[in-house]
């Protein structure tokens, strides 16, 4: 964006060179970003890359040392989370034990002041669109763990926040479990046209969820796009890895597989194994390498190999692939374009 250039939509929340230091941590290093209003936005970064003390900024619950942070175009420093138009569902729900689903979810109503009446009422409404109407008089320990999620959900939707904010909100559920409350979560937010900002560790989650990531590495954001953008052209080698486990060239690998010379990224799943005499794709490098290590996992294998000029690739290939074991040569296709330059060294 140009810096004379006024946006075309308020953003929902806005950071502007946003730091944020523990003593000598620098949790949040110089953070510039917009959501847009209604946008599901997923940050996404390994353990202690700053997410949660990004997402506790726009909260509330912690103030930056320098830069500036609005929410709806209101300057929010100094604001205190009770006042702010956003509310935060908490991986590990923080539900009140002593009080049943339907109070926990009237709770934020009440101190609101809102009328026993209302409150009652809000809190149904609010039940139902995460589907525990009925659910009114248990108590947490009387639910699943899925279950609590929704009540801390509806919990935070009830005082109807213009940005939700969740902190890993699915990481305690199982695996099944977690993709139906992936995609319950999203159409919720779909139907509410609510702003989400989600944090996540999980790169298949906020690849899957997300309308744009946001890739945190160090305190920092290193990019930040749609899925499919940040995925298929990393922008770093960190960013490679990080999402979808790429493989990383160097300049002059690249060059030998018949791209720029550039640092560049290669994913596992563009390579293609050729079965024994099989011609060579049209455009497409050909590579022989000797299989290193084959790991199954359920529809693709894994395969690592390494060239006669030590080059080491790893490609995903159809788990029926026949004769790929430790020690065998095997003939590798990589399609030209599938070797994409990165612009950024972290
Ligand atoms: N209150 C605090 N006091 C001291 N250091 C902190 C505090 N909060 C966070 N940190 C440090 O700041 C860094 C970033 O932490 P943060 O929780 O934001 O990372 P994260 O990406 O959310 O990680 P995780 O996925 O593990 O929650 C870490 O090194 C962490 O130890």
């Amino acid at each position: 964006m140009h810096a004379h250039a006024a946006p075309l939509v308020l953003p929902a929340v806005r950071f502007a060179g946003v730091v944020r230091h523990f003593g000598a941590v620098r949790a949040v290093d110089g953070v510039d970003l917009a959501i847009a209003p209604g946008e599901f936005f997923a940050m996404l970064g390994p353990s202690g890359s700053g997410k949660t003390t990004c997402l506790r900024l726009i909260a509330g619950f912690e103030q930056p040392d320098d830069g500036h942070i609005e929410i709806f175009g209101e300057t929010v420093e100094g604001l205190p989370p009770y006042r702010r138009a956003v509310n935060t569902v908490f991986q590990d729900y923080a539900l009140f034990p002593h009080l049943s689903v339907g109070e926990n979810v009237a709770y934020g109503l009440r101190v609101r002041g809102i009328g026993r009446a209302d409150r009652d009422r809000m809190a149904r409404e609010a039940l139902a669109m995460v589907k525990l109407s009925g659910m009114e008089t248990r108590r947490p320990a009387q639910l699943s763990g899925g279950q609590r999620q929704r009540v801390a959900l509806a919990r935070a939707l009830v005082v109807r926040p213009k940005v939700l904010l969740l902190d890993e909100p699915l990481g305690a559920l199982d695996l099944k479990l977690r993709e139906e409350m992936q995609s319950e979560l999203k159409g919720l937010q779909r139907a509410l046209g609510l702003t989400f900002v989600f944090v996540t560790h999980d790169q298949s989650e906020a690849l899957s969820m997300a309308d744009r990531v946001a890739v945190f590495n160090e305190g920092r954001i290193v990019q930040v796009g749609p899925p499919e953008e940040v995925y298929e052209r990393p922008a770093t080698r960190f960013v490679a890895r990080f999402v979808g486990s790429a493989n990383v060239l160097e300049a002059r690998e690249a060059l030998a597989l018949g791209a720029p010379a550039r640092p560049s990224s290669l994913r596992p799943e563009k390579i293609v194994l050729l079965a024994p005499g099989a011609p060579v794709p049209e455009g497409a490098a050909l590579v022989e390498a000797r299989v290193t290590d084959v790991s199954y996992q359920g529809p693709v294998r894994r395969v690592s190999a390494v060239t006669g000029e030590g080059l080491a690739l790893t490609a995903a290939v159809p788990a029926t692939a026949s004769g790929v074991m430790a020690g065998a040569t095997v003939r590798l296709a990589v399609p030209a374009g599938a070797v994409r330059p990165m612009g950024g060294e972290q």
